[in-house]
């Protein structure tokens, strides 16, 4: 206890030992600096008291964090009542779509609020785990280009996931069909683009967890009623928060061919480079209107292989959307995004810029861009669109992959 007078400074310590037993220091020191005196004298006098007060403090600190965590997830739960009266008991005329986890209904909450709710299919065992993988990650991102999530609900046979309803569907939709891309103009896309560019960058380094998304593709972007986009689907997505890892090895692949990098569909080696790979196809698709597996020759097989062949030619202009020809695009501005996509597509994972770079390039002209290398091409298409990668057969018809998932 400190005692402040015109003498000086007086701390009043209570030694443990009685009650009424004081040891009272006196300085003529301010209180800061005797505060910083007392506790240095403190650490050469008793050192392991000093250690148990701060061990003490730190399991407090730690007990408060968990509590806190326990209960975001509690707040965060719906019951299945609840759910069945926002979704008509999961009609089907709610029904969204479905996915590799199971279908998606739209439902209304009764206060009026829309939700778009994922009823993970029963049949999938590895589903819980996707589902506690997705609960703690999302609720804790939170950033304008995620979807949000809202809650979840695990009642008897059901496993639920509550997101934000975003009424546009997702951006494939809009993306692969001639008369709908019309409404994508060169300046939406270019919001579009930046908007992914920011949500995998607050995933990467800006949220409090480090995340690797591992699906990103065209239907994992949700557009919302402004057509602003929003990455979905974090059930794939690992937490490296707690233990600072940020790469790993798996044998369990998910992902989807013609967005995943290389070292991750061979190898199962994943990253934060193997998500700039990804975004690197997904920026190339937008500007093109073009899917990167599909409608490719056996030359030239995929929109990836193209783009290079072109750029290596001086014909990269050829790749222009022509629905962009009529719009403001600049040749020059469309020549820099295929550059940005090629960098982010390098074949060697070192090469490609982190998604920090990418923010900078995307909205900073005058920076100039490094030639880029090789990159990395996947070639393997059969009749039957199914591929054999290393220990993983992959089906190719935009349908995600996995060696143990029921996709
Ligand atoms: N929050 C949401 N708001 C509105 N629609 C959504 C929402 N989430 C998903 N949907 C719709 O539901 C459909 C299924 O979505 P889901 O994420 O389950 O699968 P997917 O992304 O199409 O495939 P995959 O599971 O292979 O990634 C999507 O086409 C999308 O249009």
């Amino acid at each position: 206890m400190f005692w402040q007078s015109s003498f000086g400074t007086f701390l009043l310590v209570h030694t443990g030992r009685s009650k009424v037993t004081f040891i009272i220091i006196a300085s003529t020191l301010g209180p800061v600096s005797f505060c910083v005196f007392v506790v240095i004298v403190a650490g050469c006098f008793f050192p392991k008291r000093l250690r148990r007060v701060r061990e003490k403090y730190q399991a407090k600190k730690q007990q408060k964090k968990v509590g806190n965590d326990m209960k975001t997830v509690e707040s965060l739960q719906f019951d299945l009542g609840t759910i069945e009266t926002a979704t008509n008991k999961f009609s089907d005329n709610n029904k969204l779509g479905e996915g590799g986890f199971g279908a998606v209904f739209k439902g209304t909450l009764g206060n009026g609020q829309e939700i778009a709710v994922k009823r993970l299919s029963k049949s999938s065992t590895q589903g819980v785990q996707e589902f506690q993988n997705e609960v703690v990650l999302v609720a804790k991102l939170q950033h304008r280009n995620l979807v949000r999530l809202l809650g979840f609900c695990l009642e008897g046979e059901e496993t639920l996931l509550v997101y934000e309803y975003v009424s546009n569907k997702s951006l494939d939709h809009f993306l692969f069909e001639p008369t709908k891309r019309e409404q994508l103009n060169w300046l939406r896309r270019c919001i579009i683009i930046g908007g992914i560019a920011r949500g995998i960058l607050y995933l990467h380094e800006d949220s409090r967890l480090r995340v690797i998304h591992r699906d990103l593709k065209a239907s994992n972007i949700l557009l919302d009623g402004d057509m602003n986009p929003k990455i979905s689907d974090f059930g794939m997505a690992k937490m490296f928060g707690l233990d600072g890892q940020t790469q790993g090895n798996t044998k369990r692949i998910v992902g989807t061919l013609g967005y995943m990098a290389p070292e991750y569909a061979m190898e199962g080696l994943y990253s934060i480079k193997s998500d700039v790979f990804s975004f690197g196809i997904l920026l190339l698709e937008i500007i093109t209107g073009k899917r990167n597996f599909l409608g490719f020759d056996e030359c030239v097989p995929t929109l990836l292989a193209y783009a290079w062949q072109l750029w290596n030619e001086g014909k990269v202009l050829e790749l222009m959307d022509p629905l962009l020809l009529k719009d403001s695009c600049s040749p020059n501005e469309f020549l820099r995004y295929i550059h940005i996509g090629l960098l982010c597509v390098q074949e060697d994972a070192n090469n490609r810029p982190t998604m920090s770079s990418v923010v900078l390039m995307l909205k900073t002209e005058t920076i100039s861009l490094s030639k880029p290398e090789r990159p990395a091409f996947f070639t393997g298409r059969s009749e039957n669109h199914h591929h054999q990668i290393g220990a993983y057969t992959c089906s190719v018809n935009g349908l995600t992959v996995s060696d143990d998932m029921p996709r």
